[in-house]
């Protein structure tokens, strides 16, 4: 990929301007991209706080890109993608790649099939072409509060094919992110991948909000987990249906989670700011998979049941 990228960022949330923020840092042309009502000034003055380490970059808010960018990273959560596809459809030329980097199930995860819990009337997948899509799977932990981009943990950004296996772009791509400074690797079976995070996803974030716990006191609550590790055998067993297989123990995953220690998950940042949860993509959209392959569920079932409740209560 030539250097400078010109890169557009939708959604300058934690993700968005963490990976947007190191690109700049990197020397690369970055814009973030809005919808014009929703400019509120004409830059993002951000730090980036990892460790004992702050970096400063300013990254300019703009309505429209022109030229078009190289590539878009869309970090809106899962539920307001209907809502941003028209400031992609509008701002990407045939070269442009998109990478979404939603948690949960993906609106492109199945070939031929809308997922509607995450795109309704399949405005999204129109919107962004499949062939210039590019799966991904962020492995991390990031919080923003007013400029600051705190990352508590950057394991890895993962990135594949689609359709599986990488290519001399995705390539281009993971080297990119990782000259910026993002650990970065290819992945050769993308939708495992996201499968894998979403184990993780499907519990922790919901419960993490239902209880305003962080993971360390989340995962030290013995009954609680309980129901995370009934669902997360659901999900193992949901995997294995559709080519997803999940050989990690459990408890393996448990600890690797454990390694968070005292933080928030997205979904208990968001409970806490007063926005709405992204239930649809990390449990409705696995459990409608499930019951697509005639797989019950009691654990994930009872998730859905209090998450959703808990979204409604907040409306
Ligand atoms: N935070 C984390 O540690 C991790 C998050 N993820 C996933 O990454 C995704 C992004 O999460 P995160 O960065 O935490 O989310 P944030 O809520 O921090 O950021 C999302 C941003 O989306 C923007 N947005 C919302 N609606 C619109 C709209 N209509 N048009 C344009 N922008 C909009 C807002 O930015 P603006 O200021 O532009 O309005 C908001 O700041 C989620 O799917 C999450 O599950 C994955 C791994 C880890
Ligand atoms: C919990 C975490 C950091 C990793 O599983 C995450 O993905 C989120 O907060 O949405």
């Amino acid at each position: 990929m030539k250097k400078p990228t010109y890169i557009g960022v939708i959604g300058a949330g934690s993700i968005g301007c963490w990976l947007g923020g190191r690109l700049k840092a990197a020397g690369h042309e970055v814009a973030i991209l809005r919808e014009e009502e929703r400019i509120k000034a004409p830059h993002e003055n951000l730090v980036i706080k990892e460790g004992e380490e702050e970096e400063r970059v300013q990254v300019p808010v703009l309505s429209a890109l022109d030229p078009k960018p190289d590539i878009l990273l869309v970090a809106v959560k899962a539920m307001f993608l209907p809502d941003v596809a028209p400031l992609i459809a509008a701002n990407m030329s045939e070269e442009t790649l998109v990478l979404p980097l939603q948690n949960g199930v993906p609106y492109w995860f199945m070939k031929d099939e809308t997922i509607v819990d995450v795109d309704p009337v399949g405005s999204v997948r129109t919107a962004i072409p499949r062939d210039q899509t590019i799966g991904t799977v962020v492995h991390a932990a990031v919080s923003r509060q007013g400029d600051w981009i705190n990352v508590k943990k950057a394991d890895t950004l993962l990135l594949g094919e689609v359709d599986g296996g990488t290519s001399e772009r995705v390539a281009a791509l993971t080297a990119l992110f990782r000259d910026a400074g993002v650990p970065s690797e290819e992945d050769e079976d993308i939708r495992r991948a996201i499968w894998y995070k979403i184990w993780g996803n499907l519990t922790m974030n919901p419960l993490s909000a239902l209880t305003r716990e962080t993971m360390d006191r989340l995962l030290a609550d013995e009954q609680l987990l309980v129901l995370v590790r009934g669902a997360m055998e659901e999900l193992r067993e949901v995997g294995a249906a559709i080519g997803c297989p999940i050989e990690q123990s459990v408890d393996d995953r448990l600890d690797v989670a454990r390694t968070l220690g005292v933080f928030k998950t997205s979904m208990l940042q968001d409970l806490e700011a007063g926005r709405p949860l992204e239930w649809k993509a990390l449990v409705a959209a696995p459990r409608a998979i499930a019951k697509s392959k005639g797989i019950d569920t009691p654990f994930i079932d009872s998730i859905l049941g209090l998450i959703r409740l808990l979204d409604r209560s907040l409306a």
